[in-house]
């Protein structure tokens, strides 16, 4: 153990997406910033996650598009090839290599420091290297956790004893297997249903309520019929019971009393922050119950300069928010060590996460694809405001001629008082692109008024906003 700390102004713990963002915005405003990582920089993100699930994604929804349009179709005479399709991934994830990521670390003038962080008291992280050596770190100002998130395993039965894939191992794949049963049906799991499906693997979705229960109905409809067109066995509101091995591979037995054999099971049954082992309880604070300010400051006993954002501080799941908590923390950090910014956070300034409440945009990446921002109406009337919805088939003329039979939906949530956008949701082929205009809406609070005058594009499949504010009345 070395015993004299090397000290920093701020010490980051993990190196997601998450981590580098928080150090980066650290070093930017004049300070000193450690990053430690135990695995790869870059984080689930990278390696396990967003990237190669879309890099897996893309290859089919490029060949669906193609054959969705006269013309184009005849010149499709194939299915996606899968060796090619999983060589495009490897690419998309470094091959598993962090140098270019740790290259950028560099760069931005963030020190590296590989190995397993932990606190070891107040302002101090205590990191053990792969060798077993223990390195200490100080922390002037801040520690930041940014250790990103682990799959929640359900208890069921048998799954200990069972091989099965995580998110992990389905978007690392060496091969596309020949079947495939996905126990949950959020947004991993129909996501890779679909890519492997489309990759040539007999895929069954188990899922335990609905397909994508966390969006609309319509807008779940749409993926969940799209599925089942593909050849996709969808079984919702079906609980498993046991899972044992069978066959060439699993087994799952149903609470129906159905059975489901596969080759492979992927299990994506949610995730859950990344605390455990990192020397909480120590400093009198629960892993399972972090809460953190707007800012990102842990509230507790230890003297604010703990911090956490991304997976790990429990809010939106998602690199793109966690990357904006980041800035938040990192800015936050660097005005309070220069005593411009007090105990509280102004809502809207560039220290506080504020649209983590209210606007958080996320897009299922699935063919059609589902893409909301903002709250539902139920979210909204909890949170005290009168809303109206207004819902339209995405059938614009745009949309028509982007995809023969496009099938398309779309709905509004609009605060009655001040007649501005609180939510929306669009779902079909390529409506990922439409969100931001969304996101843009809802965090501007733009008046409906106003928005009348940002006029869609003819053809394009925007204009689906038109016949959502004329469905309002304007
Ligand atoms: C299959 C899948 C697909 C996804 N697709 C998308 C998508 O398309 N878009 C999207 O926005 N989100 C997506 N997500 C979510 C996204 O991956 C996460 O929100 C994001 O990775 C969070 O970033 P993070 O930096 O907080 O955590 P992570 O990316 O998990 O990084 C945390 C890092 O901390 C390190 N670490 C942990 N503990 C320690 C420790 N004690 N010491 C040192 N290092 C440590 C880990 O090794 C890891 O590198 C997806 C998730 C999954 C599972
Ligand atoms: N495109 C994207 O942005 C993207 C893609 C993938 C993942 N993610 C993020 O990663 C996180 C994790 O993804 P996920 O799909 O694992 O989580 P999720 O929360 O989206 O879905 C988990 C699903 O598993 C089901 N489930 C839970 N326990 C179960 C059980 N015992 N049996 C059967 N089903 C069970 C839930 O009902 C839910 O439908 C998500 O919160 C999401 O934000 C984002």
């Amino acid at each position: 153990m070395t015993r004299t700390p090397q000290t920093y102004d701020v010490v980051v713990i993990g190196g997601g997406p998450v981590g580098e963002n928080a150090a980066g915005r650290v070093v930017r405003g004049g300070l000193r910033a450690a990053l430690v990582e135990a695995q790869l920089v870059g984080g689930e993100c990278s390696y396990w996650a967003c990237v190669p699930s879309k890099a897996l994604l893309r290859p089919g929804a490029a060949v669906a598009a193609a054959r969705g349009v006269g013309g184009a179709a005849e010149a499709v005479t194939g299915a996606p090839d899968a060796a090619a399709a999983l060589r495009r991934r490897d690419g998309f994830a470094a091959h598993w290599d962090d140098s270019g990521q740790a290259e950028w670390l560099a760069g931005a003038g963030v020190e590296l420091v590989r190995g397993r962080g932990r606190l070891a008291g107040p302002r101090q992280v205590e990191v053990t290297t792969g060798d077993g050596a223990v390195r200490r770190l100080a922390a002037r100002h801040a520690v930041v956790l940014a250790t990103g998130s682990r799959p929640a395993v359900p208890p069921v039965p048998g799954l200990a004893d069972a091989p099965f894939w995580g998110t992990r191992e389905a978007t690392a794949a060496r091969e596309v297997p020949g079947s495939l049963a996905v126990l949950g049906g959020g947004v991993s799991g129909t996501e890779l249903a679909q890519a492997f499906a489309r990759l040539g693997s007999r895929v069954t979705v188990v899922a335990r309520s609905r397909l994508l229960g966390a969006f609309p109905r319509p807008a779940a409809r749409l993926v969940a019929d799209a599925l089942e067109t593909e050849g996709v066995t969808v079984l919702e509101g079906r609980g498993t019971e046991r899972v044992r091995r069978g066959g060439d591979g699993i087994e799952l037995v149903l609470d129906d009393g159905g059975t489901v054999s596969a080759q492979r099971l992927l299990v994506s049954t949610g995730r859950r922050p990344a605390l455990d082992g990192l020397g909480l309880e120590e400093l009198g604070l629960d892993p399972a119950a972090l809460r953190v300010d707007d800012s990102g400051r842990v509230a507790g006993p230890q003297e604010q300069w703990l911090y956490a954002a991304g997976d790990a501080a429990g809010g939106p799941l998602l690199t793109h928010q966690g990357k904006y908590e980041a800035r938040a923390v990192g800015d936050a950090v660097v005005a309070r060590a220069a005593g411009r910014l007090g105990d509280s956070v102004p809502a809207w300034s560039r220290y506080a996460s504020t649209a983590d409440a209210c606007a958080v945009p996320q897009v299922v990446f699935t063919d059609p694809a589902v893409a909301s921002v903002g709250r539902s109406a139920e979210q909204a009337r909890a949170d005290g405001l009168e809303v109206d919805v207004v819902e339209h088939d995405i059938d614009v003329a745009g949309a028509s001629l982007h995809r023969d039979g496009y099938r398309g939906w779309a709905r509004l949530v609009v605060g009655r008082r001040r007649r501005t956008l609180v939510g929306a949701v669009f779902a079909g082929p390529d409506v990922t692109e439409l969100l931001h205009a969304a996101t843009v809406a809802v965090v501007g609070e733009v008046p409906l008024e106003r928005l009348w005058h940002a006029v869609p594009v003819f053809p394009t499949i925007s204009e689906v906003w038109l016949r959502l504010l004329e469905e309002y009345g304007l």
